[in-house]
């Protein structure tokens, strides 16, 4: 292969970014030494009596060293692969064309102050992943500029060595793209900065300030965009937000441990990452043991068509927030009518209506709780302000009174009597207005107890009088089958929904749980409940939700489409995308198989050309040990490294499980709080697959086959699209499969 005419020159820019790293990070390494060895000295130094000096040096080299550290870690990060790419660039109005090197941070020499290397985030980086070549807008702090792309190429770099060159034009295929797509053999999701698409970039960097719904086809790469796109919002908005106001929601705590490496990748670190359960939890303080989604969905996946199947739709619903306004709108009225004329002493200082409208009215933004937290500031104050002028007054009046028995009475002894008497009384009322005073607000407040949203949710979801009054819609059938479903307090998704809905209208949410941006993934398992609840607890709409209706599984009560989602989130911007990039074009033609069989007529999944082996049929009458292993090792020897084998129910998981094991095969039963660990056989329950991948992925249907009906569909839909590489079926029949004899061989002959 004949070399690249600029190979030695770029070794040499490669040669100068690595010396110039390298010196950062010893000056970077003796600034620690300094900063660790005057942090020493000043705890030396440390006097308790005159300590203040010691300890603002203390602080202030423990600042100094953070810094240092925090440059030495992503110096370090980067050393191996200072960059990825390198465009040439003529800004408008410019003769020259300058030459920025792309790659995961910026790199400034500090006495030309030129750029070195230049962010990925940048925005002149994004020059970059728009594609084309020649004339150009880009945007700037949202101000548009203009210029002229002259050349794109891309590095091979490994080991701090160049190992190629490639000049990118429209023609070229993305090589680096294909390269990564190919070697990709890690169990963990990885950061792709380098290949980012045009499509996905534009969801990277849309609108940060507005809402986005992302509608993507399986490995298309929207976890992997999401969280590209926090890094992006940190990156652009550092200034404004903080790490801890940003919050990922994802399925479980195997996900999250799934994502956990990329974050950190990209410079990203103290986000929160939870589950929708996890959070609502924490955020309300609660202590309950909340229901597992799946727990459900398997009691579906085993008896289809639950007698339940539209109260768990009704509970998703946003019918079902409505009456919880409703409820806050009685427990409102009910507050309301308890508000009465303020008196101190025998003074009105605020009537009862003044109050009520308050409440009513001006304070209405806020909740409950909250809007009397004003309401008493406001009585506070006035008390405060009027206590003189009552003081004054009852003075004055028993000075007129006084006054008046002097100079009116003629009897001495009546007259003596009467002054006595008002005097007293006088010494004894004017003293209590200061008293009064002083708790006249607290008391006054004392009539409205402190909701416990618990108690309240639950006398909402079993006292009959109070649901037939809230949901008038409902037949006596319906109301009966509700409270029959809720007799036994249980807390399933939506139950926390509704409580942290509640709370948020009744009392708010606390600043600390308050987050200012939410991601979503795997947004399609939500309930528009859920979602109008978090928008409404956060009071933001700065969510990125991705998902993909194809794989609903939880569709029984959570999205089937996303008009509903859009109407929730106006300002959202709405868009999909349709490559997956996970699956090569001989796996995905099965799966697009499955995907053509759904209600949802979505469009067909486009593979990027990538081939790869044909998937496999095996006829297999019963679940056998020695096959599976057989397969497992066969797989192993061709180079795979994570193998999954995925069945559809749990219970199935389990007994397979079981018998590997039985039979001296060491396998990992994959369950929600599960740690990956690829170097075993990993048996997954196919509703936990979802948004994992797999070099290699076996699915077996034994006892339960996947049935003609929709959420089977989904969950084979799922399980076939984690399969990066091979993907092998095993069952007494293919139509265990939903698939017809020739599928997998028209599958082949389509390839031919
Ligand atoms: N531009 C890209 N360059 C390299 N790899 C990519 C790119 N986009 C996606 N991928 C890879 O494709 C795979 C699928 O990505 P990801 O899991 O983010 O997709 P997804 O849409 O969330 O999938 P699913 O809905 O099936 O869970 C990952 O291995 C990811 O690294």
């Amino acid at each position: 292969m004949s070399q690249h005419p600029d190979f030695q020159q770029e070794q040499h820019y490669l040669h100068h970014a690595k010396t110039y790293m390298q010196n950062l990070l010893t000056t970077s390494a003796q600034d620690l030494k300094t900063a660790q060895d005057n942090i020493r000295t000043s705890l030396a130094d440390l006097d308790y009596l005159d300590s203040s000096l010691s300890y603002l040096n203390i602080l202030e080299n423990a600042r100094f060293f953070e810094m240092a550290r925090d440059q030495q870690d992503s110096l370090l990060a980067v050393q191996n692969k200072p960059y990825f790419a390198r465009i040439s660039f003529q800004r408008h109005d410019a003769t020259d064309i300058e030459t920025f090197y792309i790659g995961k941070i910026s790199l400034f020499d500090q006495q030309t102050h030129e750029p070195i290397i230049i962010d990925w985030r940048s925005p002149i980086a994004n020059v970059y992943y728009d594609g084309r070549l020649g004339d150009l807008t880009y945007d700037v702090r949202g101000e548009q500029h203009r210029g002229h792309l002259h050349a794109k190429r891309q590095y091979k770099i490994e080991q701090g060595k160049l190992l190629d060159i490639r000049d990118v034009d429209l023609t070229t295929t993305d090589e680096l793209l294909q390269e990564a797509l190919e070697g990709k053999a890690d169990v963990r999701l990885t950061e792709i900065v380098s290949t980012i698409q045009k499509e996905q970039n534009e969801i990277i960097r849309a609108h940060l300030k507005q809402p986005i719904i992302v509608q993507g086809a399986a490995g298309s790469g929207k976890t992997t965009i999401a969280l590209h796109r926090i890094s992006y919002f940190l990156y652009t908005m550092g200034d404004h937000f903080k790490a801890q106001q940003l919050m990922i929601l994802a399925p479980n705590d195997l996900f999250i441990d799934y994502i956990s490496d990329v974050l950190p990748d990209l410079g990203v670190g103290k986000i929160q990452q939870t589950t929708f359960q996890q959070y609502i939890v924490q955020a309300l303080s609660l202590k309950i043991t909340p229901e597992n989604q799946n727990d459900t969905l398997e009691k579906l996946i085993v008896a289809t068509d639950s007698p339940s199947a539209w109260l768990l739709q009704w509970k998703g619903s946003l019918a079902f927030r409505d009456a919880l306004d409703r409820y806050v709108d009685k427990l409102e009225a009910d507050m309301a009518a308890q508000f009465e004329d303020v008196f101190l002493e025998k003074y009105r200082l605020l009537r009862a209506s003044k109050l009520q409208k308050l409440f009513l009215e001006e304070l209405h933004y806020l909740p409950l709780e909250q809007r009397l937290e004003r309401i008493k500031k406001v009585m506070q104050a006035d008390v405060k302000r009027k206590e003189k002028a009552v003081y004054q007054a009852l003075s004055d009046r028993y000075e007129a009174t006084l006054d008046k028995i002097l100079n009116g009475i003629r009897d001495a002894e009546k007259r003596r009597r009467l002054i006595f008497k008002y005097t007293d009384e006088r010494d004894e009322r004017l003293p209590q207005i200061k008293q009064e005073a002083k708790t006249k607000t607290a008391s006054y407040m004392r009539r409205f107890k402190k909701f416990n949203v618990k108690t309240l949710y639950r006398e909402f979801v079993t006292n009959r009088n109070l649901l037939a009054d809230l949901v008038p819609d409902w037949t006596v059938e319906q109301l009966e089958q509700f409270l029959q479903a809720h007799k036994k307090e249980r807390w399933h998704a939506d139950d926390l929904a509704a409580l942290y809905y509640l709370t948020a209208r009744l009392k708010g949410i606390r600043d600390e749980w308050k987050m200012k941006v939410v991601f979503i993934d795997e947004v399609q398992d939500y309930s528009l409940l859920q979602l109008a609840s978090l928008q409404a607890g956060l009071e933001t709409d700065m969510f990125t939700m991705v998902g993909d209706v194809a794989q609903g599984i939880h569709s029984y009560r959570s999205l089937t489409e996303w008009d509903s989602v859009r109407a929730l989130f106006p300002r959202a911007t709405y868009t999909t995308l349709q490559k997956s990039y996970r699956t090569t074009i001989e796996i995905m033609n099965v799966a697009n198989n499955i995907l053509q069989q759904m209600d949802e007529a979505l469009p067909l999944v486009e593979p990027v050309v990538r081939h790869g082996e044909h998937p496999q049929f095996i006829q297999c009458a019963a679940f056998d040990t020695a096959l599976l292993m057989q397969q497992d090792k066969l797989l192993r020897e061709k180079g795979y490294r994570s193998i999954a084998f995925i069945c559809k129910t749990t219970a199935d998981a389990i007994t397979y499980a079981e018998q590997l094991r039985h039979d001296g095969y060491i396998v990992q039963l994959l369950t929600e709080n599960s740690e990956l660990d690829q170097t075993k056989l990993l048996i997954v329950p196919s509703h936990l697959a979802k948004g994992l991948e797999f070099d290699a992925v076996i699915v077996g249907a034994f006892d339960t086959p996947f049935y003609p009906q929709s959420l089977d569909r989904k969950l084979l839909y799922v399980a076939l699209t984690r399969a990066m590489h091979h993907l092998t079926l095993i069952a007494p029949s293919i139509e265990h499969f939903l698939l017809t004899a020739n599928a997998i061989e028209h599958n082949e002959r389509l390839e031919k």
